[in-house]
Order: C-alpha cells, then sequence, then structure tokens
C-alpha cells in the first residue's frame, strides 16, 4: 500500500472543478446578491437625502420632506440588509449538510479501495470543519463581497444622476483601485495562508491517528513521545497561525486606513472645490461628502476576505480535488457488450439493467470472468493480462508475495477498482463505470481485521441487513459456528461490543463479520487474508465457517496462512502481475 497522502491531489490551478452548490444554494446567492445591492441603492438614497436635509437646514429652506425621504430610504435599507443576511445565514447551514453529504457519498462511491490511501483525520477535519468554512465562505461571503463591490458604483451612479456627474467619475476611479490592492495583498498572503492550513490538517490528522493507534503506541512505548511530538507541532502551529492573523491583521489595518482617508479627504476636497466655483449648493456639497462612507462598503469585507475568504476557497479546493477523483482506474474504454444479463440479480439489482452483460462465449457457470484484465492504481499496471474463472461453489486461495498484487485482484473483484484493459464479469455483470455499484452488491468483504462498530452484535449484524430479524441473525451466528459462543454471553445478541471489536476476540469478530456476510447473502465472497491476525484455533473455526458458506458461493481467499489455503480447491500464485495455477509444492 502506497504512503497515506494529507489529501488528495488538487485540481490544476485555474479548472473550475466540479459543482458543489446544491440548486437551494445557488438560488440563494442570487436572491441575498440582489437583496444586498437593493440595499446599497437605499443606501446611497438615504446619504444623498441625508446631505440635502442639512443643506436645507443651514441654507434655511424647508427640509422636513427630505429628512422623511432620508429615514424611509435607511429603513429600506436596513430591512434588505436584514433579508439579505437571513438568506446568507439559513443557506450556510443548509449548504454545510449539503456539501458534507455530496463528498460523504463520492468517498462511499470511491470505495475502501480508493480512499484507503488517504489520512482519515484529515477527511474528517475536511467534512466538519472544511465543510462549515467553506458553506460560510459561499453562502455569506461570495453574495456579500460581490454586491460590496458593485455597490460603490451604483451608489455613484445615483450620485452622478441625482447631484453631480464630473464628481462621481473621479471617485469611480478611485474607488476601482481598491479591489487591486486587495488583490495585490491576497497574492502575497495566499501561499502563507494555505501552508498554515495544511499545517493544521496534518496537525489533526496526527492526533486522529493517535488516538486510534494509542493501543499500539502505548504497547511500544512510544506514547510519551508521540504527545510530546504532538505537543510541539501544536505550539509551532499555534505560533505560525498567531503570525499569520497578525500579517493580515497588519494589511486589513492598512487597507482600510488609507483607503477610508483616501476616499473621504478627496470627497471632500471635490465637494469644496465644486461649492467654491458654484457648481454645487450647500446640500449637494454635503450629499457628496456623505457619500463617500458608502464608497467604502467593499473594505469591510476585506477583514472577511482573510478570515473566511481564503480558507474557505482552500477548504473548497480540497473537496473538489476528493470530487473530481474518478471511482474507478479505468484508461481505455471497455468494448460495449450488446448481451444483457440473464442472470438471477445480486442484492440490490433488478438484472434488466441495460449495462449488464453476459460473457457468451465463456463458461456459463462462472461467477467470477476475468479476460485479459489490466489493472491500474496510479501509472504502472499491477496486473495485466490477468485471466481467472471461478464458479459458483468453488473456493480458490490467492497467494503470492507482497506487493504482487493480490488485493488489488480483490479491489477488481469486489468492484472498487475499474480494470483499465480487458473484462471482467463478476455474477453475470460486465465491470464498467456504469455498473460499478452492481458489481459491489454481488459480493460480500471480509478483511483482515474486523472493524465492529460500537454496539450490540445485533447492531453489526444488522449493518448488513437492516430488516434482519433475530431468528435470522441466530443462523447466520450458527453457520459461521458463532452461535453457541453468542448465547452463552449474559446478553446474547444484545453484548455490547466496542470500536474494532472490543469485547470479542480476533477470530470471534471475523466470524461476526463472517455472519453479515452470510445475512447480506452474496454470491461471491472474497475474504482478505482473514485468518491472519489469529491464533490457529481462531483460524480453524473461520475456516470452519467458510466452508459453511461456500456452498452454491464463488469464494476467493487471499491469504499467507498454510490453514487457509489448505480447505481452498484451487491454489492461484500471483506473479508477473497474474494469478497462475500453482505448481504442488506451492500448496
Ligand atoms: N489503494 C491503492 N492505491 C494505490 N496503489 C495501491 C493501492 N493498493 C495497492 N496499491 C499498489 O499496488 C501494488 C500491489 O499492491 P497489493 O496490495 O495489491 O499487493 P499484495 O500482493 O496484496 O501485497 P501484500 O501481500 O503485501 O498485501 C503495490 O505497488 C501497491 O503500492
Amino acid at each position: 500500500m502506497p504512503a497515506a497522502r494529507l489529501l488528495p491531489r488538487l485540481p490544476r490551478p485555474g479548472s473550475p472543478g466540479p459543482p458543489i452548490s446544491s440548486p437551494a444554494g445557488r438560488h440563494a446567492y442570487v436572491v441575498s446578491l440582489l437583496l444586498s445591492l437593493l440595499a446599497s441603492l437605499a443606501t446611497g438614497w438615504a446619504l444623498i437625502s441625508t446631505g440635502w436635509a442639512l443643506g436645507a437646514l443651514l441654507d434655511g429652506t424647508v427640509w422636513s420632506h427630505l429628512v422623511s425621504q432620508a429615514l424611509t430610504a435607511a429603513a429600506l435599507a436596513g430591512g434588505l440588509r436584514a433579508g439579505a443576511e437571513h438568506v446568507t445565514r439559513s443557506s450556510a447551514t443548509t449548504e454545510e449538510a449539503h456539501l458534507r453529504q455530496l463528498v460523504l457519498g463520492h468517498l462511499l462511491r470511491l470505495g475502501p479501495a480508493r480512499t484507503a490511501e488517504d489520512r482519515s483525520g484529515a477527511t474528517v477535519s475536511l467534512l466538519t470543519d472544511g465543510a462549515q468554512r467553506v458553506a460560510r465562505y459561499r453562502q455569506t461571503f461570495l453574495a456579500p463581497a460581490a454586491a460590496s463591490l458593485l455597490a460603490p458604483l451604483l451608489v455613484l451612479t445615483e450620485l452622478a444622476l441625482a447631484v453631480d456627474t464630473i464628481v462621481s467619475l473621479v471617485l469611480a476611479a478611485m474607488v476601482v483601485l481598491t479591489p487591486a490592492v486587495i488583490a495585490l495583498a491576497h497574492s502575497r498572503l495566499r501561499t502563507s495562508s494555505s501552508g498554515s492550513r495544511d499545517a493544521r490538517l496534518r496537525l489533526a490528522a496526527d492526533y486522529l491517528d493517535a488516538i486510534q493507534g494509542l493501543t499500539t503506541l502505548t504497547l511500544s512505548r512510544a506514547a510519551r513521545r508521540t504527545s510530546q511530538r504532538l505537543a510541539a507541532t501544536g505550539e509551532a502551529n499555534r505560533r505560525s497561525l498567531m503570525q499569520l492573523l497578525a500579517g493580515n491583521q497588519l494589511v486589513i489595518l492598512v487597507t482600510d486606513g488609507l483607503f477610508s482617508l483616501l476616499l473621504v479627504t478627496t470627497a471632500t476636497a471635490l465637494a469644496l472645490s465644486r461649492l467654491a466655483s458654484g457648481a454645487l449648493g450647500t446640500g449637494d456639497a454635503l450629499a457628496v461628502v456623505l457619500t463617500s462612507y458608502a464608497l467604502l462598503e467593499p473594505l469591510d469585507h476585506v477583514g472577511a476576505f482573510f478570515y473566511v475568504g481564503l480558507t474557505g476557497r482552500a477548504n473548497q479546493r480540497s473537496l473538489r480535488a476528493i470530487l473530481s477523483r474518478p471511482a474507478g482506474g479505468l484508461r481505455r474504454a471497455v468494448p460495449a457488450d450488446p448481451a444483457t444479463c440473464t442472470r438471477e440479480p445480486a442484492a440490490g439489482g433488478t438484472g434488466d439493467e441495460p449495462t449488464a452483460a453476459r460473457e457468451a462465449n465463456d463458461d456459463p457457470e462462472a461467477e467470477i470472468l476475468l479476460r485479459g484484465v489490466e489493472a491500474v492504481w496510479d501509472t504502472e499496471p499491477v496486473l495485466h493480462d490477468a485471466d481467472l474463472v471461478v464458479s459458483a461453489g468453488e473456493h480458490v486461495a490467492v497467494v503470492g508475495p507482497s506487493g504482487a498484487g493480490k488485493s488489488t485482484l480483490l479491489a477488481v473483484l469486489a468492484g472498487d477498482l475499474l480494470p483499465s484493459a480487458g473484462t471482467v464479469v463478476v455474477h453475470g455483470t460486465r465491470l464498467e463505470a456504469s455498473t460499478q455499484e452492481q458489481v459491489r452488491q454481488a459480493s460480500a468483504r471480509v478483511a483482515q481485521t474486523t472493524w465492529l462498530l460500537t454496539g450490540t452484535i445485533a447492531d453489526n449484524l444488522q449493518l448488513a441487513r437492516p430488516d434482519a430479524t433475530p431468528s435470522q441473525m441466530w443462523r447466520a451466528l450458527e453457520e459461521v459456528g458463532l452461535a453457541e459462543e453468542v448465547a452463552r454471553m449474559p446478553s446474547g445478541l444484545a453484548t455490547q461490543v466496542g470500536e474494532g471489536g472490543l469485547g470479542l476476540s480476533g477470530g470471534q469478530a471475523q466470524r461476526v463479520s463472517l455472519a453479515r456476510a452470510v445475512l447480506a447473502d452474496r454470491p461471491v465472497l472474497l475474504l482478505d487474508e482473514p485468518t491472519s491476525h489469529v491464533d490457529l484455533a481462531s483460524e480453524a473455526a473461520i475456516m470452519a465457517a467458510v466452508e459453511t458458506m461456500a456452498p452454491g458461493r464463488a469464494v476467493v481467499t487471499v491469504t499467507h496462512r498454510e490453514g487457509a489455503v489448505a480447505g481452498a480447491d484451487r491454489v492461484l500464485v500471483v506473479t508477473g502481475g497474474r494469478p497462475q495455477q500453482a505448481q504442488e509444492e506451492t500448496r
């Protein structure tokens, strides 16, 4: 297995990546943008009216209607802003849930083989904190930021129409400089921000690894060392984060302070000179000065840009990287087979799926059929020109040196890895991108170590079949030779077991896993080193359970253990990327 990656490879910079918003999220974006733009127009009108009202007061003319106009516009602006705020906040919550579902769904479609190399801590962190940041960025930052960039132009248009075109044009020229300065600051800070985010993700992954591997760390006397290392990394992280925040704060202060000062003084100077030349009256000049306040709106978002924008974008890139990972490894298209599936459907399938294909010229009894298969994880083929036929009721053991491709073969048979060339048919369904789920449904898999969820034995069995009744569960336990042992436990099926199967022996946990496979009732059983972590007595019990389950099913067992090979009908050795019949002495 390759080393665990912190995060999946990022898509090429500039490539938009797969869409991640829900239709409701996109709708909320448009509504919030429109409400914010209308609020800016109302704000501009309130400021201009206030200027005119003050001017009328100073000139001693009628001002009351101008005050009520200003108050109405201000109330309207407030209402529109509150509406926009409500839309953004509520859609952020629903988008957060949507993002988690979207990415989790894709990870499940990728299957364990394609996700095994990701560090689970980093994935958990991305799905929890990361999804929240992306939702906040997309729903509460993007639309208000876009509206705030357009707001000065709207207000200046109002000013040009109602007060003075020349002043508006000069201020417009200054306003367009704001995004340029922000973009410059962004380009300078982006590298350190994403570096800091990666360091934090790595730390989260380290913490989770340490928690998951607590027993191993304690047994190998490495717990203290690991906790000291984590504490030191945490402290280094905290310092670099503080430095980053200080840098961000400085940029905010500078852009905010400089621009506010520059815009307000320019607006005041322009207003005074136009007043002195007689081009503007007192009310108009005051309207220009007051309106310069609305031009500062984009600056309100500079802070949010650093705290919500940068982290949101970085997490969004990581989520997109997961979503753009293809669910298989198909490099060359597998030619379509016009023949349709005639076999009984696997659990969850109907048997009528148009893409399902039967290999008419091959062994009609074959549950598993590989012809000239090439399988690739990254670049180099692990399997090439691989052939294999396993019939129902046959038990095949697969052996071979480490790294030969035994687990890769199981990943192909389980439908987790698509072949890059050749044909794979499992229970009558030809494996291709569109039938991947159906092929997955055809097999049950038992891995080296069984991960039992915290809950009862019944909960763990019902994972395979949620509607399984107690008598069906007892029958399944009977079939794998575990019924007596569970019956002797004080709470029987209601016995609590923990993560990793705590409370059960390794052999018992493996047999619970086999009982799950019995309940799932799949025609193909794939066993990946099922006895590598148990003693000889447990190995015998597990292999006896497999023999009871084997009739009528195709069983493939990858193993290094003599005891697991002994019960097989045939032994294949994977060498040179192909499973081949073992010589007698290999057995
Ligand atoms: N999920 C994966 N992603 C990328 N590469 C993988 C993955 N699984 C296996 N490989 C690569 O495929 C090659 C064959 O590995 P595989 O695990 O199939 O061998 P194996 O015969 O099962 O070895 P072992 O007996 O040590 O488990 C190795 O180079 C490995 O790095």
